[in-house]
């Protein structure tokens, strides 16, 4: 039997606990900041934390594996139980990775996060489009087969991306607008059987107007930003228009700084949950609000 699509377990996943990812990084500052040791115990610590508060009541985790592997082995080791422990209860995990290579060496990268057999199996994963689209096909095949999701970095929160992102090609398109339009491609077949696609796009909640942009990929769009860059739940339906229905918003420390309290951090992601739904809400039509 063919897996569900993860397109389709995010819509359900977003239908049932409210369309949000918490991001899981320790920033060594907020190892401090929780009164705890910036080595292994301490990322040990800080991360069984966030599961046990959010794991069974968020849509998504996104573990930002950069904060694990500057701990070497025994950092990525604790990035396994993580990953484990958290869809264990329940949750969808995102592994952020951004990664990105020559098509035979993303290969591996496809089959470390994306490959049942592997210890680092996650539900979709970040990657980087900017060795070409084309170059991503493996993760792109490897996600279709498991079941898995991508998300390919389009328009990036970082007001640095901008140099690459909205360069100009000799056909007239931006490079996001191609991006965009290889996911919207990749999400056809869903698309045509009504459903979100598996192949979405990072667009950063704190872009401002992003019209001049087709969104509508057919795919889940990541929206970082939200919290300590300065996006907030209510700019979502004016950055994202119509394509809001699809978008994902993602916080990671404007949740986290409210551990250690189990309870704080359950309350600030509910929060942060329920602001988003009234924000999206604004554009939903009274049909689509009844769930009609
Ligand atoms: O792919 C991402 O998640 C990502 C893309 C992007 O454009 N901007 C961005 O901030 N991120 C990640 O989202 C998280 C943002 O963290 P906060 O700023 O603490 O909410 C970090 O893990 C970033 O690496």
């Amino acid at each position: 039997m063919s897996p569900v699509p993860f397109g389709a377990r995010l819509r359900a996943a977003m239908d049932a606990r409210g369309p949000l990812c918490v991001g899981i990084d320790p920033h060594a500052s907020l190892l401090a900041d929780w009164g705890l040791s910036d080595d292994v115990a301490g990322l040990e610590a800080f991360s069984r934390t966030v599961v046990e508060a959010l794991a069974d009541r968020v849509a998504v985790l996104k573990p930002q594996s950069a904060f694990f592997e500057r701990f070497g082995s025994r950092g990525i080791a604790v990035l396994e139980e993580t990953v484990a422990a958290a869809r264990e209860a329940g949750a969808l995990v995102l592994m952020d990775a951004k990664r990105g290579d020559i098509g035979s060496t993303m290969a591996a990268y496809a089959a470390t996060y994306l490959d049942p057999a592997s210890p680092l199996f996650s539900d979709a994963v970040t990657v980087s489009p900017y060795l070409g689209f084309g170059s991503l096909a493996p993760a792109v095949d490897l996600a279709r087969e498991n079941g898995c999701g991508l998300f390919a970095l389009a328009l990036t929160s970082n007001p640095e991306g901008q140099e690459v992102q909205h360069a100009v090609r000799a056909d007239g398109r931006t490079v996001a607008a191609t991006v965009l339009g290889h996911l919207k491609a990749a999400n056809a077949d869903a698309a045509s059987r009504g459903e979100l696609g598996s192949y979405g796009a990072v667009v950063g909640a704190t872009l401002g107007d992003l019209s001049s942009y087709d969104l509508a990929t057919g795919g889940p769009l990541l929206a970082p930003g939200i919290g300590a860059q300065g996006a907030t739940p209510a700019d979502l339906p004016r950055v994202f228009g119509d394509a809001v229905r699809n978008v994902v918003p993602s916080v990671s420390r404007g949740v986290l700084r409210h551990g250690p309290d189990v309870a704080a951090l359950r309350a600030a992601a509910l929060g942060c949950a329920d602001e988003v739904r009234t924000a999206v809400d604004e554009v939903r039509t009274p049909v689509e609000r009844q769930g009609l």
